[in-house]
């Protein structure tokens, strides 16, 4: 995937007309904190927890291959093409499903395999931030529940409330469709509610539900789905009340969404879709990191001059101007890369698959470290949709890595297809475990890759056509279940 940050500098009319807008945004900010400070319109983190299921949900290789080896639809291309995929994936052996898809009854989901997927996560998580919080459920204002593929009525939002019996004048707001980079898009909303409230709490829930979702047929962009995503998810409590701020863990400082789903290539890379058969599943298109690259590049042109410090953008600037001269010169670089490390000194990237990683990585010019927690909750807990951001911030918690001050950049990828990004402040220095906690000793392991071609590696060998009845035969004697 190639995703160069490359800002034409003929976008801009002229260069001292981006110097101005420059200044005059520089000043429109300095205004803005300044009255945001005095409004109590700061949008501050209190805490979060991410969902660790039990480990009787996780899907280790000889599971997923019982999972594989019972889609009778499968033939031996698919199931090279598998290997290869999982094998390259960065996804490990801790990862956790959902049960129906455990107990192989992926192919007849009900509606009560959503609600446990979903109490499960939600009881879990919130029951843990109210204990940590000290917050009590009738404190909660307002509640934002963004669940992609799963929206029962009532919503998962009323579902909430019922457990915990909030407030009868909760402003509650239930997302869904809106995929993997909706947490933010949660955390926009709220940004939104705290300008007219003051001193009030939120929480948003933030997951998704794939044991509606799962894929039983054989289309290639539909089967990818199966290998990533995983289940997941986290909570958090935000608050805009100044009482609150000094057991905060970060402050926002800023929030850029940028939506491509005018057009029809973005939009259609990443799509709830049937195949050919009338299955239900999801595609992710071969489309889908150019798609990312370009809704990338679109919302670094607006966060890049809100975060650079004025030095970046002068070099940025002076680099750009150097390549307009030098445009005639086939031997010139064509790209102006933004350091964005004078920006932030930690980046959550969405850990959406390998390509995501290195793509965004590499064109960001950041190094094993800055990815390292991305990569490492791939590995751990898989593509968990909208909050997988928060595991990659947990894992830099986790390592005592948040220092006071420090800034978080992070940036999600959605159907849509949509990049948002958002900048925080740690307030504290952070140290946490959370989910991260047994093992976060071993990260990084020493070794990334899963056992997969070990154990599957007969199905690229000569008699490979024959062994797949046998392999099947063996599999109904030991069902997934088992
Ligand atoms: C799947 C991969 C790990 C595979 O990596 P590899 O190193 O094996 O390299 P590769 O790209 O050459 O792919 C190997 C083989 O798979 C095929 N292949 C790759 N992507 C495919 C796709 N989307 N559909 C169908 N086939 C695909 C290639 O053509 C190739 O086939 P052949 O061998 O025949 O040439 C990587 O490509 C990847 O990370 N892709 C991006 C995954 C993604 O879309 N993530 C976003 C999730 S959506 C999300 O997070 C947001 C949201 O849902 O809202």
């Amino acid at each position: 995937m190639n995703m160069i940050v490359d800002i034409d500098p003929s976008s801009f009319p002229a260069w001292m007309l981006f110097l101005t807008s420059f200044f005059l945004y520089t000043l429109i900010s300095f205004l803005r904190n300044y009255y945001d400070r005095r409004t109590n319109q700061q949008c501050y983190l209190v805490d979060y927890s991410c969902f660790k299921p039990t480990s009787d949900r996780k899907l280790p290789t000889d599971l997923c291959g019982k999972i594989i080896l019972n889609n009778t639809k499968l033939e031996l291309s698919d199931y090279k093409f598998l290997l290869k995929i999982i094998v390259n994936s960065g996804i490990g052996e801790d990862t956790y499903g959902p049960r129906n898809i455990i107990a192989g009854e992926e192919e007849a989901p009900r509606l009560h395999h959503g609600h446990q997927e979903v109490d499960e996560f939600f009881q879990a998580t919130l029951d843990d931030l109210f204990a940590k919080t000290s917050v009590l459920p009738e404190e909660i204002d307002v509640l934002v529940v963004n669940i992609s593929m799963f929206a029962p009525s009532p919503s998962i939002s009323a579902r909430i409330i019922n457990r915990y019996k909030l407030r009868e004048d909760v402003k509650v707001y239930n997302l869904s469709g809106m995929g993997c980079s909706a947490s933010l898009i949660a955390l926009d909303l709220v940004k939104y509610v705290f300008r007219s409230h003051k001193n009030i709490k939120a929480l948003v829930v933030s997951s998704e539900s794939i044991s509606l979702s799962w894929y039983s047929g054989n289309d290639k962009s539909m089967m990818l789905a199966n290998c990533l995503f995983r289940s997941g998810g986290c909570s958090m409590l935000l608050t805009n009340d100044p009482v609150l701020k000094t057991r905060a863990k970060l402050v926002l400082k800023c929030l850029v969404r940028v939506h491509l789903g005018s057009d029809d290539d973005a939009y259609n890379c990443c799509l709830q879709m049937e195949d050919h058969e009338g299955l239900q599943g999801f595609h992710l298109g071969k489309s889908l990191p150019r798609a990312a690259s370009k809704a990338f590049v679109q919302n670094m042109k607006i966060l890049a001059p809100k975060i650079l410090p004025l030095k970046e953008i002068f070099r940025f600037g002076l680099r750009s101007l150097m390549k307009l001269k030098n445009k005639s010169s086939p031997k010139q670089s064509t790209t102006s890369v933004v350091d964005f490390k004078s920006a932030a000194e930690h980046f959550c990237l969405h850990p959406g698959g390998a390509a995501v990683i290195n793509g965004i990585g590499k064109n960001m010019g950041l190094n094993e470290k800055d990815v390292e927690p991305s990569w490492m909750t791939l590995h751990r807990f898989g593509n968990t949709s909208a909050s997988s951001l928060w595991y990659v911030l947990g894992y830099m918690e986790a390592k005592k890595r948040l220092k006071k001050k420090d800034r978080v950049l992070m940036i999600g990828f959605g159907s849509g297809f949509k990049c948002n990004t958002c900048v925080w402040e740690v307030v504290r220095d952070l140290e946490d475990a959370d989910v991260w906690e047994e093992n976060i000793h071993n990260y990084p392991p020493q070794r990334l890759e899963n056992p997969f071609v070990e154990k599957y590696g007969w199905v690229n060998e000569d008699d490979a056509e024959e062994q797949v009845p046998i392999r099947r035969a063996q599999m109904i004697d030991h069902p997934v279940k088992s």
